[in-house]
C-alpha cells in the first residue's frame, strides 16, 4: 500500500505541489495526467525518495519494493543492456536472470546485443527503463511517460505487461499526457495547479 500524505513542494518559492494526498493499494492501475510542468515527475521523485518534500510524507508498508521510470532513464553508457540490468538488480540483491531475459525478449531486445547502451535508440532505452522498474518483482511501480518513443508493437507489449502486473496485484501508477489507449485504469487523476484531483 502507498500512502501519500499532504505533500507540499516548491522550487525557488514557486509552489509545484500543494497538499497532495493519495492512498493506493495493490492491484490498482492509476493514471495521472496534467499539463507540462504540473509536477508529475516531481511527485514521483518524492515518492521514490529522490527528492524530499517541504511538507508531508510518503508511507509504504513493510516489504513493499518500489520500481520507477522517471524522465530519461540513466544507464552506464558504455556497458551493454544486460550488464546494466544485472548491475541495477544486484544493488538490491534481487537480480533475476531468467525474468530479465524474458522481459528483454518480450520487448524485442536482443539479450546478446553487445552494443553499449549509448548506441541505443530513444525507444530501446525507454524499454530498458520499463524493464528495470519491474524486473525485481517490485510491487509499487511508478511509470512517467512510459510509452514515449515506443513503436506500436512495443506499446501492445507494454499493455500486456501492465495487465499482467495488475493480475499479480501490483500497484501501478502511470503519469502521461495521453491515456494510452488499451489500458483500463481503475482511477484517473489530474494534477493541476498543485492539486491532485479525480479527472
Ligand atoms: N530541480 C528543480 N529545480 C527547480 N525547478 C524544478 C526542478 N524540478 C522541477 N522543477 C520545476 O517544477 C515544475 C514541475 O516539473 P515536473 O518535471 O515535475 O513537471 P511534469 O508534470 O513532470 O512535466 P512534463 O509533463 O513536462 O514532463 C516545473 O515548473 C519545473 O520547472
Amino acid at each position: 500500500m502507498l500512502i501519500i500524505k499532504n505533500i507540499t513542494k516548491s522550487f525557488q518559492q514557486q509552489p509545484v505541489l500543494t497538499n497532495v494526498s493519495l492512498t493506493a493499494t495493490g492491484g490498482e492501475l492509476i493514471h495521472i495526467s496534467g499539463p507540462n510542468g504540473c509536477g508529475k515527475s516531481t511527485l514521483f521523485k518524492i515518492v521514490s525518495g529522490l527528492l524530499l518534500p517541504d511538507e508531508g510524507k510518503v508511507e509504504l508498508e513493510k516489504g513493499d519494493v518500489l520500481g520507477a521510470l522517471i524522465e530519461n532513464p540513466q544507464f552506464l553508457e558504455y556497458e551493454t543492456a544486460m550488464t546494466n540490468l544485472r548491475f541495477l538488480g544486484n544493488l538490491n540483491h534481487r537480480f533475476d536472470m531468467s525474468k530479465t531475459e524474458t522481459l528483454l525478449q518480450q520487448f524485442g531486445l536482443d539479450i546478446h546485443n553487445h552494443q553499449p547502451v549509448s548506441k541505443y535508440s530513444v525507444g530501446m532505452r525507454q524499454k530498458l527503463g520499463i524493464i528495470q522498474a519491474v524486473m525485481e518483482n517490485q510491487n509499487i511501480i511508478l511509470l512517467d511517460e512510459p510509452t514515449r518513443g515506443l513503436d506500436p508493437d512495443s506499446i501492445k507489449q507494454f499493455i500486456k505487461l501492465l495487465t499482467h502486473l495488475k493480475q499479480e496485484k501490483k500497484l501501478v501508477i502511470v503519469a502521461s499526457h495521453d491515456q494510452i489507449a488499451g489500458l483500463a485504469y481503475d482511477r484517473s487523476l489530474i494534477l493541476q495547479a498543485g492539486q491532485l484531483d479525480d479527472a
